[in-house]
């Protein structure tokens, strides 16, 4: 069976014939959980918008669960929920607005809306708020407001771009719990982020981003391999090797 993400030969950006991504392959299998990693402007977010199928790509193609966005644009959306790095909300909606209207999107019933939210209110000690306007929150509320509308969905496949950054260290384990309780459901995720040793902790595999091309991927020791690191180096200093070629 294919992966639920596929990306093969794909290279892609903002202007035509002048990609900043090259030739990247990779995939995601249901269950899993991938990092991707890379310095700033290594072309992260660049990948992750090509899978959210707001940039075309200029060569070879992404598949969602054996979908390209051209085949159908709907059902490919349908199938993953994506948390940017910065939070966006509606500044005339309340919380609990937001996530009626992310259920509605999604076609959720009203039980699996009203259970599902207040349920993810509790995790991210949330449930006070749920009637406020996000102008009354603080940044990392804000952030769990986008999390929360994420994983509200329960899709096959997450995109999450930097979660960590804000969030509060109670917020941060309800997160980790949450991403560890849809892997084992079967969901795939892809995380970016420059957090490596919470990565290190959770991912089964990473793709190493080097100026726009893949300078590694795989597990951890085929990462170590890759690097010729010794089998206890860590992700951050096998990362620091792959893209400075700096001793580990
Ligand atoms: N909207 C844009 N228009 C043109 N070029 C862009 C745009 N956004 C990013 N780029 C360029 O694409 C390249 C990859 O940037 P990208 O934002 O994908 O990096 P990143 O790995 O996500 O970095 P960071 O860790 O800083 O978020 C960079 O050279 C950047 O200047």
């Amino acid at each position: 069976m294919e992966p639920f993400l596929h990306i093969q030969g794909m290279s892609g950006g903002y202007i035509w014939n002048r990609p900043v991504v090259h030739d990247l392959s990779f995939s995601i299998d249901s269950g899993e959980m991938v990092g991707l990693i890379g310095l700033n402007g290594a072309g992260k977010s660049t990948t992750i918008k090509h899978i959210l199928g707001l940039l075309v790509p200029q060569q070879g193609e992404v598949r969602v669960n054996g979908l390209r966005v051209s085949d159908n644009a709907e059902k490919y959306r349908a199938s993953f929920a994506y948390v940017p790095e910065a939070p966006e909300l509606y500044e005339e909606l309340t919380i609990r607005e937001h996530l009626r209207m992310t259920a509605m999107a999604y076609g959720l019933d009203e039980t699996q809306f009203r259970s599902r939210s207040e349920t993810l209110a509790g995790q991210f000690d949330m449930t006070e708020k749920l009637d406020s306007f996000p102008q009354t929150l603080s940044k990392g509320m804000r952030q769990k407001v986008m999390i929360m509308n994420a994983f509200l969905v329960e899709p096959p496949l997450y995109v999450i771009d930097e979660p960590f950054l804000g969030l509060d260290p109670l917020g941060i384990r309800s997160l980790l719990d949450l991403m560890v309780e849809r892997k084992r459901n079967g969901a795939a995720f892809l995380i970016s982020s420059h957090i490596l040793s919470t990565l290190e902790t959770y991912c089964d595999r990473y793709v190493v981003l080097n100026k726009g091309r893949i300078a590694s991927k795989g597990t951890l020791d085929e990462l170590r391999r890759s690097a010729g690191a010794v089998p206890d180096t860590t992700l951050d200093d096998v990362f620091y090797t792959l893209v400075k070629g700096g001793p580990t």
